[in-house]
């Protein structure tokens, strides 16, 4: 999701309504086999998911082990926070820390920028200013958490970027404990989907788990309200993005309005199946497969007539992993596309042009 407003690109064409997915566009993949011991059949899963990422960057999941409790139990989580009358959530505002956690509101202007991280070409392409559309109203109002950290955690001592405690909203008893469970609960399920995408990969399938020791995992509640199809339209198309981590795992609501962008062109809609993961890839997990898996462009229309509540799982390893091609994502006929990008470092350069936060808006880093 962005927030931000850029110099609008000249003559953009304007933006088309998306239509349903067919059954055979959106790949849905059970993973009841890796609750078994079925190697056979654990691999045919790695490959399926394999092949989902490589050709569209999008699946579904279903049979995943994240009991169906806990996803109602985050809508309505998601439900009472968002109530809260503005003043109150405000005091959450992510804008009150450097942190990149807590409240944005609609239509956050997003003025107090401070630029700073750093990342390589070719990482968030859509924020290329000749790509960049004027931001339309957007009338979806965000909240999200990352990993929690105490004071006296050494890297929060040590001052590094987004390692910290989170921003929670006050007279909401129960909200933190359940979000803080969700996310632990995630945290876990990320572990197993990097699994299967390192099996996938030809890789040992405890490959990535060097890399997710402390990882910066946010889970970002969503809610959008209907607009008219014009405005939604406008709306969602100026905020079309690829997200920027490792993998994404997104629960939607019954509503309906998640669209991706189809090779040919075509914007898809993306059925809700409830209990279902959507789960796509990051661009720092495209360009680790030395762009063999794809980070498709996405938008939210909501059309529908009702408010749309969603909750985004953003899978982002440690901050100090270096990116570089996967040995086995590398051949003769796939010469590596770069060198090396630091992940904390590219985050911090995305989330510092499009969120608010409380730095210097002048200060660019130096590494
Ligand atoms: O609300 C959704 O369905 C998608 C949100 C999204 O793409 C994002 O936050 O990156
Ligand atoms: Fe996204």
């Amino acid at each position: 999701m962005q927030t931000d407003v850029q110099t609008p690109a000249a003559a953009m064409p304007a933006p088309k309504l998306g239509r349903w997915a067919n059954a055979n566009e959106l790949p849905v993949i059970d993973f009841t086999p890796l609750s078994g011991s079925n190697e056979e059949a654990i691999e045919r899963v790695a490959r399926e998911v394999h092949d989902a990422c490589r050709d569209i960057g999008f699946l579904s999941i279903v049979n995943h082990p994240v009991p169906p409790a806990k996803i109602r139990e985050i809508f309505r989580q998601s439900q009472r926070f968002f109530a809260l009358p503005l003043e109150a959530k405000m005091k959450a505002y992510m804008g009150n820390s450097n942190l990149f956690r807590g409240y944005l509101p609609m239509d956050e202007p997003g003025q107090k920028k401070a630029y700073r991280g750093k990342a390589i070409d070719g990482f968030q392409p859509h924020l290329d200013p000749t790509r960049m559309r004027a931001r339309k109203p957007h009338k979806n109002e965000a909240y999200q958490i990352s990993l929690e950290l105490p004071d006296d955690d050494p890297d929060v001592k040590a001052g590094k970027p987004l390692h910290g405690s989170n921003l929670w909203p006050e007279g909401l008893p129960g909200f933190r404990e359940a979000m803080l469970d969700y996310h632990s609960t995630m945290t876990e399920f990320a572990a197993l989907l990097a699994s299967v995408f390192a099996r996938g990969l030809s890789l040992p399938s405890d490959y990535f788990a060097q890399f997710y020791k402390k990882p910066l995992i946010q889970v970002r509640l969503l809610h959008y309200l209907p607009q008219d199809t014009q405005a939604a339209l406008e709306g969602g198309d100026s905020r079309a993005h690829q997200d920027a981590g490792g993998f994404t795992m997104l629960q939607q609501d019954d509503v309906g309005g998640l669209e991706i962008k189809s090779k040919s062109g075509e914007w898809l809609i993306v059925p809700p199946v409830e209990n279902s993961f959507v789960v796509n890839i990051g661009d720092s997990m495209r360009m680790w497969t030395n762009n063999r898996f794809a980070s498709t462009l996405h938008r939210v229309v909501n059309h529908y007539g009702r408010e749309r509540y969603s909750v985004g799982v953003f899978a982002n390893p440690d901050y100090d992993t270096l990116i570089r091609p996967l040995p086995t994502c590398v051949d003769a006929e796939h010469p590596p596309t770069f060198d090396k990008m630091l992940s904390g470092e590219a985050l911090l350069f995305l989330y510092s042009r499009v969120w608010p936060s409380k730095g210097d808006p002048d200060k660019v880093s130096e590494y």
